[in-house]
């Protein structure tokens, strides 16, 4: 059952294309990456999707279905601690503030020292905290850009645990990273993006077989 539909989605910056005629389906309770060259329009097509930038074709979702989105690089006021920022997203988005809630997830997954200033955090901490207020937030459609940059070995760990835990309670997660090893070991389908086209999806396709085809594609395309 589809939870968001893309049909001949376009998007251009003055006169230069960056998103070019892109279609695609993403079903409930399904993993979906997304890859492609520095520049090649993942963001985007991410800042698209959550309706942060405007767009011509068509992307269609349920009227209630909620979106949450992890962007690539967050932004930490100075002297905002690691609860008032997650405090902060649940409120603006409606949400009521359970600090329980928040201490047990921390406890359970993050460990972060959220009584300290979150821009004193180091890169792989304040993409934790990020992520963190987007799983308080809970919604249907999680849309994580490179949630695997900067954080350690075990955060990684953590973070495909966590997008698994979210498929399982069928939520749908479009995650994209230049990790293709990590989003192979938790995706459904991995999309891959050239130049503002999605050249390609690939399901139950081995990390091999996707390298070569990227390695190719000018060939195979
Ligand atoms: N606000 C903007 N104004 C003009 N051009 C933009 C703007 N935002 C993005 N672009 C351009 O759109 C293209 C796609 O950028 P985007 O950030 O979506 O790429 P990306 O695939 O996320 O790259 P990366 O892997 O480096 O994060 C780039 O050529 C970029 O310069």
């Amino acid at each position: 059952m589809e939870i968001i539909r893309v049909e001949n989605m376009s998007k251009s910056f003055g006169r230069a294309k960056v998103l070019d005629d892109v279609s695609l389906v993403c079903d409930w309770g399904k993993v979906y990456g997304l890859v492609g060259d520095n520049g090649s329009g993942k963001t985007t097509l991410f800042r698209c999707l959550t309706g942060m930038a405007s767009y011509e074709g068509m992307i269609r979702k349920g009227e209630w279905v909620t979106v949450g989105y992890l962007p690539a690089d967050n932004f930490f006021y100075p002297l905002v601690t690691g609860y008032e920022y997650i405090e902060f997203c649940l409120r603006a988005y409606g949400k009521k503030v359970n600090r329980k809630q928040i201490d047990y997830l921390n406890t359970k997954m993050f460990r972060l020292p959220l009584g300290r200033y979150a821009s004193e955090y180091s890169t792989g901490m304040q993409k934790k905290l990020g992520f963190m207020a987007v799983c308080l937030q809970g919604p249907d459609l999680y849309i994580l850009d490179e949630p695997f940059n900067g954080i350690d070995l075990k955060g990684c760990i953590q973070m495909k645990q966590l997008i698994r835990n979210l498929k399982a309670q069928w939520k749908t997660v479009i995650v994209s990273s230049h990790r293709l090893d990590a989003l192979h070991e938790v995706c459904d389908t991995i999309y891959y993006l050239r130049e503002g086209k999605l050249l390609k999806g690939f399901a139950h396709r081995s990390v091999e077989d996707i390298e070569r085809f990227i390695l190719h594609e000018e060939e195979e395309a």
